[in-house]
């Protein structure tokens, strides 16, 4: 069996081969680790959470009809603070900590995330197992009164608590209020309903996930919202000592999506990122290359530096940390200490 295999293979095209290595691979894992009989997925609670808990068990349960998947729900500190701006409370490591906590604890075997919310460097004894296929990757803009940003008259009140997005607008419509909007996406959309906005920007993925792809009024393209890093993929984080899980999770791994959010995180790691600094990056595979474009911004939309970076498919950390290097060399370090010395009182 193993020679006909072997003879197979010299006859393939190169992506029947990667398929055939990639298959071989996933083979050899399953054969020498067991198949567990339960898993739990550690999740938040929010209904977009939940939904992309729900979409990894039902993707598991098709994989592994014998296993059992459950989910368990968890309130995390930045679900509990609805008061303050995400980037005053400490930003992403908020929305994770309790989850690797179930993680450690063995109360959960992985944690499904929003690649967007996971910090820059994940914490020793973690790993990012798998990277799922990026859901739309743009900002959206919702409103009940107005088609679009252009149309906002002069004084309107935009609601966002993303600096990224905050930058931006500022930047092309400084004649329109950017207020702060926090809590779940139903929330939020709550708030534009009750008249306390005139439109608020979200991320479309989050919308399309929970079937209210109605309520977008208009998608931002890159040059309009360039997005957060990560936006619209998910992450799914195991303990690093779990390699049966991360074996078991390679079919949902979506390598495609991987290079670029590595791209995108690789720039960012080297400004500091968090949702505490006016930053966008985001990549996309174009005829075979990898194309990332970011942005580092005040964020009133004054001082903004933007960059642009082609490579291979497998150089986006190289790439990531060169265009961080070509912002910083624009400006981007004075802006950001500009930002620090504004939180640190
Ligand atoms: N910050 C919360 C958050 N984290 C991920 C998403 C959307 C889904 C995604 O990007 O995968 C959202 C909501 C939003 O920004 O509107």
């Amino acid at each position: 069996m193993f020679v006909q295999a072997i003879v197979a293979h010299a006859k393939m095209t190169a992506d029947q081969s990667r398929k055939f290595s990639f298959l071989l691979f996933f083979y050899c894992m399953s054969s020498s680790f067991s198949i567990p009989k339960r898993i739990t997925i550690a999740s938040r609670e929010s209904l977009l959470a939940m939904w992309q808990a729900k979409h990894i068990r039902q993707c598991l349960n098709q994989l592994y009809p014998q296993t059992e998947v459950n989910i368990l729900g968890m309130t995390t500190k930045g679900d509990q603070i609805l008061d303050k701006s995400l980037s005053k409370i400490g930003g992403k490591g908020l929305f994770i900590k309790e989850l690797e906590q179930a993680l450690e604890d063995g109360r959960a075997d992985i944690a499904v995330h929003s690649m967007k919310d996971m910090p820059m460097n994940v914490p020793e004894g973690f790993i990012l197992a798998a990277i799922t296929e990026r859901e739309d990757p743009r900002d959206a803009f919702v409103s009940n009164q107005y088609e679009n940003l252009e149309e906002l008259p002069s004084g309107s009140i935009v609601g966002t608590s993303s600096l990224r997005r905050e930058s931006q607008l500022r930047a092309q419509f400084p004649h329109l209020n950017v207020n702060p909007l926090r809590g779940n996406v139903q929330t939020r959309l709550r708030k534009l309903d009750e008249g306390q906005y005139a439109a608020i920007i979200l991320a479309a993925a989050g919308l399309k996930r929970l079937e209210l792809s109605d309520r977008i009024t208009a998608l931002l393209n890159p040059e309009q919202s360039l997005p957060a890093v990560g936006q619209g993929a998910l992450g799914i984080e195991c303990r690093h000592d779990r390699p049966d899980l991360v074996a078991l999770l390679q079919p949902l791994h979506h390598q495609k999506t991987a290079y670029c959010v590595k791209a995108e995180r690789a720039m960012s790691r080297v400004l500091g990122g968090s949702c505490q600094i006016p930053l966008g990056a985001f990549a996309e595979i174009e005829n075979n290359q990898l194309k990332l474009r970011g942005f580092v911004a005040s964020p009133d939309g004054t001082q903004f530096v933007r960059d642009t970076v082609s490579g291979n498919l497998e150089s986006g950390e190289d790439m990531g940390k060169n265009m961080a290097q070509n912002l910083i060399a624009q400006g981007a370090d004075k802006i950001l200490a500009a930002i620090e010395t504004q939180h640190s009182w």
